[in-house]
């Protein structure tokens, strides 16, 4: 469990009744996630039993973290079913210049938000699938008018400062891997099929975990703090790069990939460049997640329980996805 900050009793149910949640009834560290502190929050309403997540950031800064709890919001009242973050009553402070969506507890700043029905599908089908690429372009286009700006943090700058980092407890193979796909995502990002990429708000990490089901149907995409501006068909190479590949092995599965890239499509159709680039973002999808992970897990950070995933996971994608791309 990754629970980098205990929160008490008292102080989670001071929250739960400033935000008008009721009394608070249980607090529980949740199992799972490596960014954040997480709890579940239940609480007692009028004789009825409600169920939030309390979550303390533990990177994400107070300036940073508005441009995620106002696109949860946006996205909520454009009914894609996402987490709906709950405020503070009463006008803005000077305290909450942000909306009121951005509290502190344990000097950290923290949110609480809706828990969403059902559970992951860990081992998905052609039809999760199908049902993500879905929600995934209705989600891009709802985003198309959200005000606020932010670029992808781990995005390429990222990764062009995090790759010396890590280079170190690379053999020389995965030294070689990583220097040269970085080199390769710096030029394509140069070039005009990039430029032409569509852009958005973007989720950015829309793995397995992070989305939820309930009998079959999809109940809410979640864990929105990694999202940013960026192009479209990178959340699209970071799903069919989660999704949609043999677990084992990291190579693609076609049934579950064209199940996905034709209920998106149903949606918002791809334009030519995206066409066009979709082997390559495949492979700063995998690039992207490889790097964080061998940063996570080379360079860790203090946690009461803490699972690193595993970084070689996402070499093998990438080395799939370099060799279907020739
Ligand atoms: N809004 C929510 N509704 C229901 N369950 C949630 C919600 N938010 C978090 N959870 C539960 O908490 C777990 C951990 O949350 P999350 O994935 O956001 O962790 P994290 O550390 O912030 O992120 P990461 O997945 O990037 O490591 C999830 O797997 C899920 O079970
Ligand atoms: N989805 C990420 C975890 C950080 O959100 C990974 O699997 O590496």
């Amino acid at each position: 469990m990754a629970v980098f900050t205990e929160v008490s009793q008292e102080e989670a149910g001071e929250l739960a009744r400033k935000l008008g949640l009721g009394e608070l009834r249980e607090l529980r560290g949740i199992q799972g996630g490596i960014e954040n502190t997480n709890y579940f929050l239940t609480t007692e309403q009028d004789g009825e039993t409600l169920e939030y997540v309390l979550t303390l950031f533990e990177r994400l800064t107070f300036e940073q973290l508005p441009f995620y709890l106002h696109l949860m919001k946006h996205l909520a009242l454009h009914r894609i079913p996402v987490p709906d973050p709950h405020e503070l009553p009463g006008s803005e402070t000077k305290e909450h210049p942000e909306g009121r969506l951005l509290h502190t507890v344990c000097g950290k700043p923290a949110a609480v938000v809706d828990r969403l029905r059902g559970k992951s599908e860990l081992q998905p089908t052609a039809a999760h699938c199908d049902h993500v690429g879905d929600m995934l372009a209705r989600m891009h286009l709802a985003a198309r008018d959200y005000p606020r700006n932010q670029p992808n943090l781990r995005g390429l700058a990222w990764w062009n400062e995090t790759v010396p980092v890590v280079l170190p407890y690379m053999d020389p193979a995965q030294a070689a891997l990583l220097n040269a796909e970085l080199a390769f995502q710096n030029h394509i990002a140069a070039g005009s099929a990039y430029a032409a990429l569509p852009r958005g708000p973007i989720h950015a990490d829309l793995f397995r975990d992070n989305v939820m089901f309930e009998n079959g149907r999809l109940t809410g995409f979640f864990d929105f703090y990694f999202a940013g501006v960026d192009s479209w068909l990178f959340d699209i190479a970071v799903c069919l790069n989660d999704w949609c590949i043999d677990l084992a092995s990291g190579a693609p599965d076609e049934e579950r990939e064209q199940a996905f890239l034709a209920a998106y499509a149903r949606v918002r159709p791809l334009a030519a460049a995206e066409r066009q680039l979709l082997p390559a973002m495949l492979r700063a999808g995998a690039l992207r997640f490889w790097v964080s992970r061998l940063w996570d897990f080379h360079l860790p950070r203090e946690a009461a329980m803490l699972k690193p995933h595993d970084p070689t996971h996402f070499e093998r994608v990438l080395r799939q996805r370099v060799a279907h791309a020739r």
